[in-house]
């Protein structure tokens, strides 16, 4: 070959290789225009995993919106766990949540009067944002041993009444536990039913982030309470990044530890200190009050940052942190303020030691409605008679003007509530 057809083939090369790179700029360009103008047209839904950079993208739906049951999956070996799937009447895509997450339902509960009870309630999402469905996972709650309380009256109203084809008023997904965007290695903790939110979060994070390293601790009694074992071990087969560990604290005679489970016991921080190598996990806890309240103050003895510790706390216990028992008077009461609920007939001074309203007329036996405590349902809402009240934060649910929500609300004056 002479030097001059060398040069020639070097020159091609050369052309090649820009019109490909001009290509490919091209390409990439005219995409993001696309997608700006669908955006632009209200065409295009976020995308899940730009739901989790920003803090707006899941736009939920105002109020409830019709869902029809279309599938009901027995998961345990009790029976005394649900899952639920649910798809839009309308028929319309679905709004992305954040992993951990939940849904608000308000349930027409049959009374032995043959009317009907309006109930509302909030269950986490079991599985990582689809388009088209929802799964909510939900545990039959029986009468507490040795005690005479009813038994939980939407829970078992889901496993007794709601059936494939069962219609359920349901609000846009909400809550402020969620698996945060960035890279960071994580830790999920669930007990008990308290997987829930953590099944969530490990599917979106095998799905969207396989290079990211999580580590799933799943707690019950014995192989009859777990569920979605045959897809926890298959993540972790074919996940390297995915570590499973789950414990038993009381085993059944015929469980095997290494083929049924991998710990003998509760989940405990010495666990977590053995287990764990020494990295700045983003720990997110679910599960009974005790572990949470334990395991919370163990990781912060253990010196994990109060900003890498998240957890869920559902049912009539908040949980208190080590860091947060120092009694705190709050800035709104520098003067005495007096807090009066008017139907319970009930007056009380707050001292500014409760984290919020709802807090407050619960430890001061006043009876209200409450489901996510956390500024997302709805549940609290109480319209204010007189005074002023001021959010401790911001809350997912919009109130209508003039009313509160206990869950996230202090008061910053004198006020008169309607509960
Ligand atoms: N956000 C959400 O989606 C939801 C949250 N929840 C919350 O999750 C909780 C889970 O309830 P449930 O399924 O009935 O739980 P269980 O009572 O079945 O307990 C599950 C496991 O946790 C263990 N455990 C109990 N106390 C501790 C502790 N102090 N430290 C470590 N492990 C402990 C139990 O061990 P042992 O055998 O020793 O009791 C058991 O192995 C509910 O109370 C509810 O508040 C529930 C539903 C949804």
């Amino acid at each position: 070959m002479t030097s001059a057809m060398l040069l020639l083939w070097i020159a091609l090369g050369i052309v090649v290789q820009l019109a490909l790179w001009l290509g490919i700029v091209f390409w990439r360009h005219w995409q993001r225009y696309i997608s700006l103008q669908d955006q632009a047209n209200g065409k295009s839904p976020a995308t899940l995993s730009d739901s989790l950079q920003t803090d707006t993208a899941s736009e939920g739906w105002k109020g409830f919106r019709t869902f029809k049951v279309i599938q009901k999956t027995l998961e345990d070996g009790n029976g005394a766990i649900c899952s639920f799937y649910l798809r839009p009447e309308d028929r319309q895509s679905l709004p992305v949540f954040k992993p951990g997450q939940f849904l608000t339902f308000k349930l027409a509960i049959p009374t032995p009067g043959g009317t009907a009870e309006e109930l509302i309630r909030c269950y986490s999402l079991s599985d990582s944002p689809a388009h088209d469905t929802y799964r909510v996972s939900i545990k039959r709650v029986p009468t507490p041993n040795g005690t005479s309380l009813p038994p939980g009256r939407s829970s078992n109203f889901f496993h007794d009444h709601v059936h494939v084809g069962t219609s359920l008023a349901v609000r846009a997904p909400s809550g402020h536990f969620y698996l945060n965007h960035e890279a960071s290695p994580v830790v999920l903790i669930g007990g008990g039913i308290g997987i829930t939110p953590m099944l969530s979060m490990l599917n979106w994070i095998v799905n969207h982030q396989p290079e990211r390293e999580v580590w799933l601790f799943y707690g019950v009694r014995n192989s009859a309470e777990v569920i979605m074992k045959a897809h926890l071990l298959a993540l972790a087969a074919q996940h390297p990044n995915f570590k499973l560990h789950i414990c038993f604290s009381a085993p059944l005679p015929g469980d095997m530890m290494a083929r049924d489970f991998h710990h003998r016991g509760r989940i405990d921080v010495a666990l977590l200190r053995t287990e764990l190598p020494l990295k700045p996990f983003d720990f997110y806890i679910c599960g009974p009050t005790p572990m949470m309240e334990s395991l919370v103050d163990a990781l912060e003895d253990w010196g994990v940052p109060d900003s890498r510790i998240h957890f869920e706390a559902f049912g009539p216990a908040s949980i208190k942190r080590k860091s947060s028992i120092e009694p705190k008077v709050s800035e709104s009461c520098t003067e005495t303020v007096m807090v009066t609920f008017a139907k319970s007939n009930k007056q009380f001074i707050w001292d500014g030691t409760s984290n919020s309203l709802l807090e407050f007329a619960e430890s001061n036996g006043v009876k209200v409605e409450s489901g996510c405590r956390a500024g997302g349902c709805g549940s609290c809402e109480t319209r204010i008679q007189s005074g002023e009240v001021k959010f401790s934060h911001s809350p997912d649910f919009d109130s209508e003007p003039g009313n509160c929500l206990l869950c996230v609300c202090i008061p910053v004056t004198d006020v008169v509530l309607e509960a």
